[in-house]
């Protein structure tokens, strides 16, 4: 496979070797962090709820100093670098500063007008295109106000791209949208990362990352769990064993004294963990063969497909709180 390079030859837009963070209470929020994220992806950062995500992103944009370590965006160190990153990297942090009483439109012009580097020649026709980009153009008069949460999460992604990027930064871009509005958000990282900017963005919510990213990096009290492309995050893992037959007590029986655990019959389907233990994996097909020996009568035998979830599951031994 050919890696992709940044327009600028770029491999890895972010990149951190052993970044540490620890709080002045005491508490190490990121532990020696190594994170590889590959130009031209869709990069989820996953994790539960205080497991270190806001706080890397804060390091990453030079927010917060780290204890130990160092981040590089766009090949340049932070915070060293910042002023001449940072115009290139779009970011949504811990939601858009809305002025309710304002446009839209004028929300973004007043943006734009505080960027000092931002050409007020320009001002206009990048607030319209923005707009535009992120589907508020009708709305675009409207107070932000009556906008809805999805329509002010748009408005904040609009301000990040009121210039060209190469790199987006979103902290929880869904987080507390209804449906509509996640899909809405989410089909727009999509479009944008089609036209080649490398997306970063962070989730509690591992359906979200296998809906919208290529690669993921997985995070559990401070630490990286596991990062990589998404399809073989999840492939690493085995997924559950399947079988389809009229005798499900019986195959329930014969796949537990088989070393099958976490075995559950619902209706003519009966499932259950493969066994780990032992010298040799075992063979999914020494299990068909015990089972039609037992006579149990076999309609489908197979392995579902492992998903994130059970990649998490298995990495960290812990379930995952989808719900957040
Ligand atoms: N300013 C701070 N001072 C002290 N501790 C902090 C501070 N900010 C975060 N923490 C702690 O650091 C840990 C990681 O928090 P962080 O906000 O980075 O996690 P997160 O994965 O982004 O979670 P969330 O989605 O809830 O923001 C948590 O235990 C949190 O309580």
């Amino acid at each position: 496979m050919t890696a992709v390079l940044d327009v600028l030859g770029v491999r890895d837009v972010i990149e951190t070797r052993g970044l540490t963070k620890r709080y002045r209470g005491g508490q190490l929020a990121v532990d020696r962090l190594d994170l590889s994220v590959p130009a031209g992806s869709v990069f989820g950062f996953l994790g539960p709820n205080g497991s270190g995500k806001t706080t890397t992103i804060r390091m990453l944009m030079g927010l917060i100093e780290p204890t130990a370590g160092s981040a590089s965006l766009l090949g340049r160190p932070m915070p060293r670098a910042a002023r001449a990153v940072l115009p290139q990297v779009g970011a949504l942090i811990e939601g858009p500063a809305l002025y309710g009483y304002l446009s839209g439109r004028e929300n973004l012009v007043r943006y734009d007008s505080a960027d000092p580097t931002a050409d007020p020649r320009t001002r206009r026709a990048r607030v319209t295109e923005a707009l535009d980009r992120v589907g508020l153009t009708a709305a675009a008069g409207k107070k932000a106000k009556a906008y809805s949460l999805g329509m002010k999460q748009r408005l904040g992604l609009a301000s990040a791209l009121l210039r060209p990027r190469r790199l987006l930064v979103l902290d929880e871009p869904t987080n507390g949208l209804d449906p509509q509005g996640m899909r809405e958000i989410r089909t727009l990282i999509r479009e944008l990362a089609a036209d080649g900017t490398t997306v970063f963005l962070s989730s509690h919510l591992l359906d979200e990352i296998e809906q919208v990213c290529t690669h993921a990096a997985v995070m559990a009290q401070g630490r990286l769990i596991t990062q990589g492309p998404v399809a073989e995050l999840a492939a690493g893992t085995r997924g559950r064993l399947a079988v389809t037959t009229p005798d499900p007590g019986e195959a329930a029986r014969v796949l537990k004294e088989l070393g099958v655990t976490d075995v559950v019959v619902a209706e003519d389907r009966v499932s259950g963990e493969l066994p780990t233990g032992g010298a040799e994996p075992v063979d999914p097909a020494d299990l068909n063969a015990a089972l039609v020996r037992a006579g149990v009568r076999v309609r489908a035998f197979g392995q579902e497909r492992a998903s994130l979830e059970d990649a998490f599951v298995a990495l960290t031994g812990e379930g995952f709180d989808v719900a957040g």
